[in-house]
């Protein structure tokens, strides 16, 4: 099972500390919530996670059964999702999401596409035919989410995965965290949406930070 530790981070942006002494584990098989009003560091929290972005001291680490993780083991074990990631807009969703995965060394069949968006409520007609720059906000969103479900990562670091997305787009958002954590995926969710909030196990407040 793996793991993320923080143990006594700080961070700070232009003398401004966001994170300040934090220790926190966050387990495999769990949803994790990071709750906290806007700026209170929620995406700081998910970069450090991931090792985007280095703690000012402290540490953070990914552990599996107390082996630290490096280089492409945890690279691979990670996918990202957030409202800073872009797709290419000139490129169709087929050729953007076979390039996305490419980088990872995955090459879907036309099955395992197929099932794959059906999970995300994405037609694969559209997929094909349509430039992602001709997609809806939430078409892109959805298509954030494919990716990351098509990553095969065991690591799921989530910045408001329901952002844009209609009543079924933030059903199909919970149905599938709460599938990944049955599967022992470790699940950071980063939101300020209350039924997001509910369907975790444990979490993270960053409100007095
Ligand atoms: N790369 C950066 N450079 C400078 N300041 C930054 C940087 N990243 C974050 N900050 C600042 O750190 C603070 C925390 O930002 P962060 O995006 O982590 O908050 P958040 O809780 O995710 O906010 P929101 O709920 O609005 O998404 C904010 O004041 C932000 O301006």
């Amino acid at each position: 099972m793996k793991m993320i530790v923080f143990e006594e981070v700080d961070k700070s942006f232009g003398g401004r500390k966001v994170l300040r002494n934090l220790s926190a584990v966050c387990c495999g098989g769990q949803i994790t919530s990071v709750v906290g009003p806007n700026g209170c560091g929620k995406s700081t929290f998910l970069k450090l996670a991931g090792h985007f972005m280095l703690p000012d001291s402290g540490r953070v680490t990914i552990k599996e059964e107390d082996m630290v993780l490096q280089g492409e083991e945890l690279r691979m074990s990670l996918a990202y999702m957030s409202p800073e990631l872009r797709f290419y807009p000139r490129l169709t969703a087929l050729e953007n999401l076979s390039f996305f995965l490419g980088l990872r060394g995955i090459a879907l069949d036309g099955r395992q596409y197929e099932e794959v968006l059906e999970r995300v409520g994405i037609l694969p007609e559209a997929v094909k035919r349509t430039r992602v720059g001709e997609f809806s906000t939430g078409m892109r969103q959805r298509l954030l989410f494919c990716v990351m479900l098509a990553s095969k990562a065991d690591i799921w670091l989530l910045d408001e995965p329901g952002a844009n997305l209609d009543d079924e787009g933030r059903a199909m958002v919970l149905r599938e965290i709460k599938r990944g954590a049955s599967e022992q995926k470790l699940i950071l969710l980063a939101t300020n949406d209350s039924r997001e909030r509910g369907a975790a196990d444990e979490a993270i407040d960053l409100s007095g930070n």
